[in-house]
């Protein structure tokens, strides 16, 4: 696979704190890049470093092997967390006035049907409900047919159905090839749609892989929970396992063997939940703390 952005040695120093602390990582044509980590991690300063919105303390980012010149903004496309749109504007007019903006543009039919925007065209942006609002979003992002597409939480506040919505346009994004930089703090959408991720804390790189490697490299067992009152407290003692709430968790590395000692020691299994490992674990254990703390 080749390499469309490498991030070299990066640092970002304000005053004492190095809020981004000699980061490298490359970033294959083609696929979903998740850069995830919790609060204060470093990732919006390295992504706006990306983008050429601030500079780096030292350290390079290349584009296609070369440092990216002044002509970057024409080349990547951002759908900003909070991008004030204007009101009393509908969102033709508002696709109208972010063309001319750049010197290349792509086709208004092609991003309205790649985004989804057919059925409120004549829409005042001050009435879009949130899922309209991010599709529009994620239009004016594509405006200029970029190459490469970042995309700063994108999902944030959206209900389950216009999530789930999001990211099939996401899908269709990277079916056209296009390479997509995603920051978010929902662990499902990383795991859904990320190739690759780069995890952060405290300005350093702390883990590197596809979502599946770095779960088979961290857990090797599965999670098996129980409703508590079908468990006797010693028999939880006895096993080392854990009360949480209202349920047991018992982690296992052979679940058939599990579930036969329990059976064996006539325990009900009814309400009985196995789990693998996702990322939000993963993070815990990296970090010792949730992402959405
Ligand atoms: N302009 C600035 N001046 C001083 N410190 C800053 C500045 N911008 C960011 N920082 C600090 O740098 C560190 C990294 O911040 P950054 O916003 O990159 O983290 P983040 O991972 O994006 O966090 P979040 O998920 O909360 O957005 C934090 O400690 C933050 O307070």
């Amino acid at each position: 696979m080749n390499a469309i952005i490498e991030v070299k040695d990066l640092v970002k120093q304000y005053g004492e704190l190095n809020a981004v602390d000699g980061i490298s990582f490359t970033i294959n044509k083609g696929q979903c890049f998740g850069l995830l980590g919790p609060n204060g991690a470093g990732k919006t300063t390295t992504i706006e470093i990306m983008e050429g919105i601030i500079k780096p303390s030292s350290g390079e980012v290349l584009y296609g092997g070369k440092p990216a010149g002044s002509d970057i903004a024409q080349q990547i496309g951002i759908q900003f967390q909070h991008t004030a749109l204007q009101d009393f504007l509908t969102v033709k007019e508002t696709l109208n006035l972010f063309t001319s903006f750049y010197q290349h543009t792509v086709s208004h039919q092609r991003l309205i049907e790649l985004c989804d925007l057919k059925d409120f065209l004549d829409r005042d942006n001050r009435l879009l409900s949130g899922g309209q609002r991010q599709r529009l979003l994620l239009a004016l992002a594509l405006i200029n047919d970029p190459d490469i597409v970042f995309l700063d939480e994108p999902t944030t506040g959206l209900d389950p159905q216009a999530r789930r919505n999001f990211w099939q346009l996401i899908e269709n994004i990277k079916t056209q090839g296009k390479t997509v930089i995603l920051t978010t703090h929902y662990m499902d959408e990383a795991e859904q749609l990320c190739d690759d991720v780069v995890i952060m804390d405290k300005g350093q790189v702390i883990e590197r892989g596809t979502p599946q490697t770095l779960l088979n490299r961290h857990f090797k067992e599965i999670f098996i929970y129980l409703p508590a009152a079908h468990v006797s407290q010693s028999t939880i003692d006895e096993n080392g396992w854990q009360l949480e709430g209202e349920r047991v968790a018992i982690t296992s590395s052979n679940v058939e063997a599990t579930l036969a000692a329990l059976i064996a020691k006539q325990v009900s299994l009814e309400g009985l939940q196995v789990k693998s490992a996702n990322l939000d674990d993963l993070f815990l254990k990296l970090t010792g703390h949730s992402l959405r703390e």
